[in-house]
């Protein structure tokens, strides 16, 4: 909307002047005769006054001419001035003398032309404007003035002869025009002319019946059309054709009743190529609120849509291995279903996750870790048809949706498929990897209609293939469900169990490598439920955690276990430390610190007889709550120890950050360390890891000589473990006790 009014009001400040000029010109040429004559008259007049006494009607008349020429001199906008032929200034109107700057007329009369014209135009003056006067009879053009103060003054002027009767010229006249405003005005034209010109967008104008008057060179840079190419043409010619009908109609509606339009349409360059652009049109009206012009102005969009796009696509996909994620996932899912239920087929959803992928990621970093994520995804895809979907949701968890089977054999052939191309070894940075997964199969129709339920069957089935020993393919199995019910007749018995104190306690001793003394126990929870066998924790703790009935039963633990500790004492048995362990629920509660310190007190015993253990994964989880429960646990005085220690998700550099003593090394890595040199070196390397970070290791699971001898070796602190003993009721453990220290 700037071009078109401004034109117009340029067109406007160009025209007056001119139109004036004429007129002015005109009236002047006349009315300075006029006044030659007038002044002649005069003269006589004065001279011959007895003479002319009949000539005086005559005389009146060319002095009322000559006031009206005074009228009309003094009124105008334009200078008029008049001078001899050899440039004396007989005659300056009021506009001249303000343009020049003088204070009266008279001060410029019998100056020279030159004088008001600064030094730089005096030899255009003198033998180009004066002598082409002499010549021609007139003279115009733009020059500038040098006013009294100095100041330059832009003007217009028109020089010309005013002759006698004769045709003799006798004096020049001037009219001049102060053009200043006309120049601030071309000024800003030219400015907007280069905007124009020099706009990053591309800019098109065109007259009322949409024919192109001109475009500048952005357009011509975009489209590859010249100026001339497109003039007088209709931008139609610019249409790829892709944009529907209803777009422009849409459009021309806009532009119609707002005068205004924007959008997104496609466009062809003159090579061919289409692209988008993102374009806008003003209409430009004129005083009578006709449409002159329509202005339109665009950018090629093509780079802002890829981004579009691949902020998109980044919603859409996870960014490490460039598989669907979540979002992603469920709306596939959504449609492999719809696809399934019109084509009668079956579908399975398979969850998978890698057995081993936090230890690789902790131990030999991020880096590797991301690189074994993009390769497992890679071979995931690889071996499942293009049709089906593979997606991550996140850490080491994988979704595989396999479409189009016929039956939930082909679903299991092609998780084997699956597992055994992802438990082949990975060359990763000079790494030879190893990693098996573990999945979870859940198929439609059978195990359910939608997406979520399917999801969560195959869920269930995966942790249910990880409780099987992990690397093993589990299908959903309604006694998974089953097993849900079951729990909670469970839950009901654990409660009973508390009120009718159904729990007891084990001890199992532990022993430091150098000379094998006992130094503390582990206790070990128990239930006991009447004329029924004894259940192991492993059974029911994971419910009593779901429940969170694992925090009255875990402040019982602490209670019993100190009170047990301070009975041996009484009894005569003391060294020994009670390590008791606390579940994830207890290092939730904010009374921890002071329940346990109570029950210390409550015992007559020290905080640093007692010992609590928190499993690796327990400690990650949360670390900020977690790190501030555990550092008030140790500012009391109470030492801390991470059990199962590399099965979890440690960092080993948020390890640092724990206020922790003693690690104890898991017993899965104990179990084999003898034979497998992989748990042997894990082992060799937290021991000395721990070392470095002034920790302690405890080894659990200790069964027989050889793994004693190996971790001896390693330098492993303290151990435990059926090589020494088994979990003992409180009076056997006193016995055991008694007995070693006696033989030891
Ligand atoms: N194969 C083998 N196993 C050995 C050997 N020596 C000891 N064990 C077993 O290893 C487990 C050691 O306890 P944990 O790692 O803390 O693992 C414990 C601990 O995480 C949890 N737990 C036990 N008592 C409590 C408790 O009071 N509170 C909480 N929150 N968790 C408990 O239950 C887990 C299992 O406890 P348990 O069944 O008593 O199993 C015990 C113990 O009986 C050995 O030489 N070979």
């Amino acid at each position: 909307g700037l071009c078109a009014p401004a034109q117009a009001s340029a067109g406007a400040a160009a025209e007056w002047p001119l139109a004036a000029l004429v007129t002015v010109t005109l009236l002047a040429t006349v009315l300075a005769g006029t006044i030659l004559l007038c002044q002649q008259l005069c003269r006589e007049r004065r001279r011959h006054q007895q003479r002319a006494a009949h000539k005086s009607a005559q005389t009146e008349a060319l002095c009322e001419s000559l006031q009206r020429f005074e009228g009309f001199a003094n009124a105008t906008d334009c200078g008029f001035g008049m001078a001899e032929l050899d440039g004396t200034i007989t005659y300056v109107n009021p506009a001249l003398t303000r343009m020049i700057g003088e204070a009266r007329p008279e001060d410029a009369v019998g100056r020279r032309i030159a004088d008001y014209y600064p030094p730089e135009l005096h030899d255009k003056l003198l033998n180009e404007v004066l002598p082409t006067v002499m010549r021609t009879g007139h003279w115009s053009g733009e020059m500038r003035l040098r006013r009294c103060d100095g100041d330059l003054l832009d003007v217009e002027e028109n020089y010309f002869f005013v002759r006698d009767e004769e045709g003799t010229p006798r004096l020049i006249a001037n009219i001049l025009t102060d053009i200043r405003a006309r120049k601030s005005t071309e000024a800003q034209l030219r400015l907007m002319a280069s905007v124009f010109e020099h706009s990053g967008e591309a800019i098109l104008i065109t007259d009322a019946s949409n024919a192109i008057i001109t475009a500048n060179r952005a357009f011509t840079a975009l489209t590859g059309y010249s100026l001339d190419e497109v003039r007088g043409r209709n931008p139609r010619i610019l249409s790829a054709g892709l944009t529907s009908e209803s777009v422009y109609r849409h459009m021309w509606r806009s532009i119609d009743s707002s005068g205004y339009w924007q959008g997104e349409i496609w466009d062809r360059r003159k090579d061919g190529a289409i692209y988008p652009k993102w374009l806008s049109i003003s209409s430009i009206r004129n005083a009578a609120g006709e449409t002159t012009h329509h202005i339109a102005s665009f950018t090629d969009i093509t780079e802002r849509k890829q981004i579009e796009e691949r902020i998109q696509h980044l919603a859409h996909h996870d960014p490490l291995t460039g598989l669907p994620n979540r979002l992603q996932l469920e709306g596939r899912i959504r449609q492999a279903l719809a696809d399934a239920r019109r084509d009668g087929n079956a579908l399975a959803v398979v969850f998978a996750d890698l057995d081993n992928f936090k230890f690789i990621n902790d131990s030999l970093g991020h880096h590797i870790g991301d690189r074994l994520l993009i390769s497992v995804a890679e071979r995931l895809r690889a071996a499942v048809r293009d049709s089906d979907i593979v997606a991550r949701l996140g850490g080491d968890e994988f979704i595989i949706v396999l479409t189009r089977l016929d039956d939930a054999q082909v679903a299991i052939a092609l998780c084997e498929k699956i597992r055994q191309h992802v438990g082949e070894r990975f060359d990763i940075d000079g790494h030879a990897l190893h990693t098996t997964l573990s999945l979870g199969v859940s198929l439609y129709p059978l195990d359910g209609r939608d997406a979520d339920t399917l999801m969560r069957a195959a869920d269930a089935a995966m942790y249910h293939a990880k409780g099987e020993g992990r690397n093993n393919i589990q299908l959903f199995d309604s006694r998974l469900n089953e097993a849900a019910a079951m729990r909670v007749r469970t839950e009901t018995r654990l409660r009973d169990a508390l009120e009718h104190g159904h729990f007891l306690l084990h001890y199992q001793p532990q022993f430091t490598t150098i000379g094998e003394h006992i130094v503390g126990v582990e206790a070990l929870l128990r239930w006991q439920p009447p004329d029924e066998e004894m259940v192991p924790p492993n059974q029911f703790i994971p419910l009593a955690e779901d429940t969170g009935l694992i925090v009255p039963i875990g402040a019982w633990v602490i209670d019993e276990a100190l009170a047990q500790l301070a009975r041996w004492r009484s009894a005569g048995i003391d060294g020994l430390r009670m390590s008791i362990n606390l579940s994830a629920h207890q290092l939730r509660l904010r009374e921890l610190p002071r329940l346990i310190g109570r029950s210390i007190e409550q015992h007559g015993l020290q905080p640093a007889d007692l010992e609590l253990e928190v499993t690796e994964s327990v400690a990650m989880r949360d670390p900020e709550s977690t790190i501030g429960i555990l550092t008030q646990l140790r500012d009391m005085g109470i030492a801390l120890a991470i059990d199962d220690f590399g099965t979890g998700y440690s960092s080993l550099s948020y390890l640092k950050l724990l206020p922790i003593s003693r690690l104890k090394l898991d017993r899965s890595f104990v179990h084999d360390i003898e034979s497998n040199p992989n748990d042997a070196a894990i082992s060799a390397a937290t021991i000395s890891l721990a070392h470095t970070l002034g920790l302690e290791v405890v080894a659990e699971g200790v069964e027989g000589p050889a793994q004693l001898g190996m971790l001896t070796q390693l330098g492993c602190d303290l151990l435990q473990g059926y090589h020494f003993s088994r979990p003992l009721a409180a009076p056997a453990l006193a016995d055991f006790v008694r007995d070693w220290r006696a033989s030891h």
